[in-house]
């Protein structure tokens, strides 16, 4: 196969930052992605429907022209949520979803939510109104090992969570381990999850190839080659519960190669074609489509986008830093070289990017 035409896709989970990032990291998503779930984890988390509002007009205004996109707000939740400020945020049309951080489980979580009982009244809000609750699903406690957050977190907080509100939508987010897997398969339909490019590429490994590799770290952390190996295949088995969210996170290179690294892979350069790299290495590059542009979709209930594009076999080396907002960003396989290259006019805006 030398050329793949698809759907135009949308990303269900990035993060765009703020300020002068906003140019280049809403052209570096807009170049294949029609729509994206923006997250809420700003230094000033975008917790009411006005922070919501304005963070949107400044992320139209920094869109790209030519390239149509619609940034979908997420509202972040604290322990003082209020339900009414959701249900009006969601009636309006400004929030899509209201986003769970467990408090200090990854970057800009200090004011997430300490315990989930705190927010009982917005979930059964959010369930009455059918609104769509994303969940970075690692618990925090300091006895728990890292690389178990996750699977710890399905025990000990979403098993009940999915059971206490049996109607409520939940994605998973940037699921990293075969617990996550299988119990996305064994729960109702309503509750689903996002795999993020580098998850389906890297293992835990990469963090430690002869000598330790900031640009690998990422919250959730990758985990054992047993666990890629399960998302690769959940991600190409055609189930419409897993589908695509980047977790796009942008990092300062000074501040990822750190005594104190931030955790966050900025992949959205490169995302797309490392997801069709993947879908044709598993020999399921006729389910690319489904899982980049219509599972989504179909979650959210909103219609597929109708316009196509295209990507061709045309190999192409990553840039080894691009810059955001006038500072080094060091892109997801920096220096590699990747086998896919978009081939429309919102794949153009990627040369553009490069410095
Ligand atoms: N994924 C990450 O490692 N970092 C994200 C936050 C998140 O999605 O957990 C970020 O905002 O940098
Ligand atoms: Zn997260
Ligand atoms: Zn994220």
């Amino acid at each position: 196969m030398t050329m793949v035409s698809i759907r135009t896709p949308d990303d269900w989970h990035v993060h765009l930052r703020d300020g002068a990032q906003l140019t280049q990291t809403v052209a570096a998503t807009a170049r294949c992605f029609a729509r994206a779930i923006v997250m809420p984890n700003l230094v000033q988390p975008v917790c009411t429907v006005e922070a919501a509002r304005q963070y949107r007009n400044r992320i139209r205004s920094a869109s790209p022209s030519g390239a149509p996109f619609q940034p979908l707000m997420t509202c972040y939740l604290t322990d003082d949520t209020d339900p009414g400020e959701v249900a009006a945020g969601y009636a309006a049309g400004v929030f899509t979803a209201c986003k769970l951080y467990p408090a200090h489980a990854t970057t800009h979580a200090d004011s997430g939510v300490t315990n989930v009982r705190r927010i009982q009244p917005v979930l059964a809000t959010m369930e009455k109104i059918g609104m769509p609750l994303l969940i970075h699903g690692e618990v925090t406690d300091a006895d728990v090992d890292v690389f178990d957050r996750e699977a710890i977190f399905i025990e000990r907080v979403l098993t009940r969570m999915v059971q206490d509100f049996p109607g409520l939508k939940v994605v998973f987010e940037h699921i990293t381990t075969a617990e996550a897997v299988d119990f996305i398969r064994e729960c109702r339909a309503q509750i689903v999850a996002t795999i993020t490019p580098h998850h389906l590429v890297i293992n835990r490994n990469a963090m430690f190839q002869r000598g330790m590799r900031p640009h690998a770290y990422c919250l959730p952390v990758a985990k054992r080659e047993r666990h890629r190996v399960a998302l690769r295949k959940a991600a190409t088995s055609g189930l419409p519960r897993f589908f695509l969210g980047t977790d796009s996170a942008p990092h300062p290179r000074a501040m990822k190669e750190s005594a104190c690294g931030c955790a966050g892979i900025f992949n959205a350069p490169v995302a797309l074609e490392v997801y069709t790299q993947v879908f044709e290495e598993e020999g399921a590059l006729d389910r690319l489509e489904a899982f980049a542009s219509e599972y989504g979709p179909r979650f959210y209930g909103m219609p597929p986008n109708r316009d196509r594009i295209t990507l061709k076999r045309n190999p192409w080396q990553v840039p080894d830093v691009i810059e955001i907002g006038r500072q080094a960003v060091v892109p997801f396989l920096a220096g590699e070289t990747l086998v896919w290259r978009l081939d429309t006019n919102r794949g153009r805006r990627l040369q553009e990017l490069a410095p």
